[in-house]
């Protein structure tokens, strides 16, 4: 498959008189992505059952920095059996041959993280690979073309999960999704209470860490806080 060509961002938004040419497109709600701590013990699983018990949440990603494989893959055993008995999807961050090794249900890429074509030809035409496109109409494109389920943008709000050097806006969002069906998921920041503009701007998915993990009453309260944002309440 051919690249796509370098495009001026810009040049790509949608033209405000063109927009309504576009069929409004049948998208299910807006539902919750959880993203762990970038550091966990063996007490997280606790953590993890009180969160997806507390309300619809479509995925799990394990992200966890600083620490190899073989760990990893120790903490992730018993969360893989969490997420699978309540038929969460559970994603690995960064690693093509962790998320094999693990039987995970998807991989998310970075841009320096692999390919979403090996992605699939490792992990399966029914692995769910997720590819982060920061701000970037351009690179959201080429994962959609490489194969990508879904495309990440962000970071929407300030967050203290990670360093990050590109903000996005919800427009993007509706762009995104008044033009292509992928469904695309908004991170950084997002709380039950910035979260608003995300949903009305078409975010298919909400990735969310620190305001479940750190919230003051506990994860479940973490999550039940996104019930009236995400139309569950
Ligand atoms: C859903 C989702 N979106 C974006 C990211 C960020 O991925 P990346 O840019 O590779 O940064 P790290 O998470 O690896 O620090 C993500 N993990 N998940
Ligand atoms: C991994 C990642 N990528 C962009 S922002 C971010 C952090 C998300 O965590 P939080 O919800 O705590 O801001
Ligand atoms: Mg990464």
């Amino acid at each position: 498959m051919n690249d796509l060509p370098e495009i001026d961002d810009d040049a790509l938004k949608l033209d405000p008189a063109f927009a309504d040419q576009f069929e409004p497109q049948f998208r299910p709600a807006c539902q919750l992505y959880l993203i762990s701590p970038p550091a966990i013990d063996d007490g997280f699983a606790t953590l993890l059952e009180a969160a997806l018990d507390a309300g619809p949440v479509a995925a799990f990603q394990l992200r966890l920095k600083g620490i190899d494989d073989h760990r990893i893959a120790a903490l992730a055993a018993p969360l893989v059996a969490i997420c699978r008995a309540r038929e969460v999807a559970f994603i690995v961050n960064d690693s093509i041959g962790l998320a094999k090794r693990l039987g995970a249900d998807g991989v998310h890429l970075g841009q320096e993280d692999g390919d979403p074509r090996d992605a699939r030809e490792q992990l399966g035409k029914e692995a769910q690979i997720g590819v982060t496109c920061h701000d970037s109409r351009h690179l959201a494109m080429e994962a959609g073309e490489r194969g990508a389920d879904y495309v990440a943008f962000g970071a929407f709000f300030p967050t203290t999960t990670k360093t990050v050097e590109h903000v996005a806006e919800p427009a993007l969002l509706g762009w995104w999704t008044t033009v292509f069906e992928t469904p695309c998921v908004a991170i950084g920041g997002i709380t039950a209470d910035n979260a608003a503009p995300l949903v009305a701007a078409g975010a298919d998915f909400l990735a969310v860490s620190s305001a479940v993990w750190g919230h003051p009453d506990g994860p479940a309260a973490g999550v039940r806080a996104f019930a009236g944002v995400l139309g569950q309440g």
